[in-house]
């Protein structure tokens, strides 16, 4: 195994395997040592604002827009311009960092491609450097891969690259620095800032990325502090940086102005991050008398709180200059079922004709086999322009009601709890074996559609109006006992593996237990 010279106060626990050390670079690490001193103990102090707010809202109270901040709702401002390079992003295809799909996604024909490090990705300490160096080898061309007799690689074109990093509530349990955990958003950001920055900018592009799951205007505002620390440190520019935010908790859509103006010299707009926002209502309102929502298929974007969300967004970001970035439709291309194949597929075109005509810039696609359909929605609406900032939404009103209106509360029924079990399974099992992003029931899921399903289980076994449209009350009892009979369905279906016994496990224990884990990534984190 390499021996790596790391910075003074830094150990690393992962194995160093074969090109790891060409990431791993003492210079490298400088830089992570470097930021997490700098941030660690601020991101602890605003993980903690997370728990007491959520104490709070677990004891009735609402959100609403901040009174302090009102000036800059109301102020005239708009962020920096946009670089040329993140101009048109009508269609933005994701997925994980792995070394096939980074080539396929770059190759897509997709405007943009957002390479993740969060919800597809699990997290173990090889996908985390694999990740980088198959980006490091994109960025410069250098890429390759032989696989089941096809040979991969980057065609002249390819997509502009965003990079997703870690959420602020994961940590890097393989990188210690002064004998404690360092943040894995700031681990994926400083190596990927390290290697590929200026080799971006060279190459006309830029270090672009896209911010997950913050809760609030204050999250935003310590990634911008990392940004100007980071450029100061490898002599870049102020404002080289751009990230997009995802708007995926309830919490930052009250404070939507306020992360764009936070992020005013670095920012490349927002994006509607939907699944993990069905998740954050969840989560946020689980222990609330009156919330309680259908079946997860039956929340879609056309919910009236989905929909208030998603034009508030619109009307934030275009007011601001910013591009307003639509979120992912769950459906992929279904193989060998033609039938089947259509209704997917139109449920895509709809979910982006909706977006393109609200007034979206763009947005996001699954799968390589969706970047046409939805560049076509896309062109239908924009013509030959590459993106409709200019188109404001002055007549859309939102208020605070509006963004709480939490409808269809029904049907809540025993196919629905069904899914919700089996997918939970599915998907812990296969993210404990080291994959994120699966195809489950000819549905793309990940760990922001697992959180929903894990987290409607556990808030209507705890709910009075968690009840089945035939009557029965959703029990703990009934779930425990639904768990086996839905593990053996996985398992006839992915085969056996010790994965997904702990899977069933786990999700019982997550269904079950009197607290709400906050996210199912952390106890999972711990088993891998
Ligand atoms: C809530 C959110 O955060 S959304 C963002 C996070 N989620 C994602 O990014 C979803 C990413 N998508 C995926 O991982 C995959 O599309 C899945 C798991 C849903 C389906 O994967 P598969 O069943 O393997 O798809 P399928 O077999 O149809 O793939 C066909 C080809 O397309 C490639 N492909 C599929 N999806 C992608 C993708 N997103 N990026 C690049 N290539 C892809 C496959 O690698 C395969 O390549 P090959 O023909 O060269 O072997
Ligand atoms: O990250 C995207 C989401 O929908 O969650
Ligand atoms: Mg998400």
């Amino acid at each position: 195994m390499t021996q790596l010279t790391l910075p003074a106060g830094m150990e690393i626990n992962g194995a160093i395997e074969a090109g790891y050390a060409e990431i791993l670079t003492p210079d490298a690490l400088a830089l992570v040592a470097k930021l997490s001193r700098a941030f660690e103990v601020h991101r602890q102090e605003l993980l903690a604002v997370r728990v007491e707010r959520a104490k709070r809202l677990d004891a009735g109270e609402r959100p609403d827009f901040l009174p302090e901040t009102a000036h800059i709702r109301n102020g005239d401002w708009k962020i920096a311009p946009i670089p040329a390079a993140l101009e048109c992003r009508r269609v933005e295809i994701t997925g994980p960092v792995e070394r096939k799909m980074v080539i396929n996604a770059f190759n897509s024909g997709a405007d943009s491609y957002m390479t993740d490090f969060e919800d597809s990705n699990s997290p173990v300490w090889d996908n985390q450097i694999t990740g980088q160096i198959n980006l490091r080898d994109a960025i410069r061309k250098t890429i390759s891969l032989e696989q089941n007799g096809k040979s991969y690689k980057l065609n002249d074109k390819v997509a502009t690259l965003v990079v997703r990093p870690r959420g602020w509530h994961l940590d890097e349990k393989h990188v210690l620095v002064d004998g404690k955990r360092i943040s894995g958003g700031i681990f994926d950001f400083a190596l990927f800032m390290f290697h590929n920055a200026k080799e971006q900018l060279a190459r006309g592009a830029g270090p672009y990325f896209y911010l997950p799951k913050m809760e609030s205007h204050l999250e935003a505002r310590l990634w911008n502090d990392i940004f100007v620390m980071t450029q100061n440190e490898l002599g870049l520019p102020q404002g080289t940086i751009k990230a997009t935010v995802l708007i995926e908790t309830i919490l930052a859509a009250f404070e939507m102005d306020e992360i764009l103006y936070e992020l005013r010299e670095h920012s490349s707009g927002l994006n509607a991050g939907r699944w993990d926002y069905i998740f954050s209502c969840i989560k946020k309102f689980k222990l609330d008398k009156d919330f309680c929502l259908a079946d997860r298929a039956k929340v879609t974007m056309t919910a009236p709180f989905m929909r208030s969300y998603a034009l508030l967004l619109l009307k934030t970001c275009h007011k601001r200059n910013a591009p307003a970035i639509g979120g992912m439709a769950a459906l992929i291309p279904i193989k060998n079922d033609p039938e089947k194949n259509d209704i997917a597929m139109g449920g895509v075109r709809t979910d982006k004709a909706r977006d393109a005509t609200d007034g979206y810039d763009g947005g996001w696609v699954a799968h390589p086999g969706l970047v046409e359909l939805a560049m076509t929605e896309f062109k239908k609406v924009l013509g030959d322009k590459p993106n409709q900032i200019s188109k404001q939404r002055e007549d859309v009103n939102v208020s605070a009601a509006d963004l709480l209106d939490f409808k269809p509360e029904a049907p809540i029924t025993e196919a629905g709890l069904r899914y919700n079990i089996n997918v939970g399974i599915h998907y812990l099992g296969a993210w404990l074996a080291g994959n994120g992003c699966v195809p489950i029931h000819n549905l793309m899921e990940d760990a922001a559609t697992a959180e929903i399903s894990r987290a409607q289980v556990w808030q209507w076994i705890r709910s009075t109006k968690g009840v089945l449209e035939d009557g029965r009350k959703v029990t703990a009892e009934m779930v425990v006992a639904m768990i086996p009979e839905e593990l053996l369905k996985v398992k006839a279906l992915v085969g056996e593996g010790a994965t997904y016994d702990r899977a069933a496990k786990i999700f019982e224990e997550m269904s079950t237990s009197a607290s709400f884990a906050e996210f199912l990534t952390l106890p999972l984190y711990e088993e891998i």
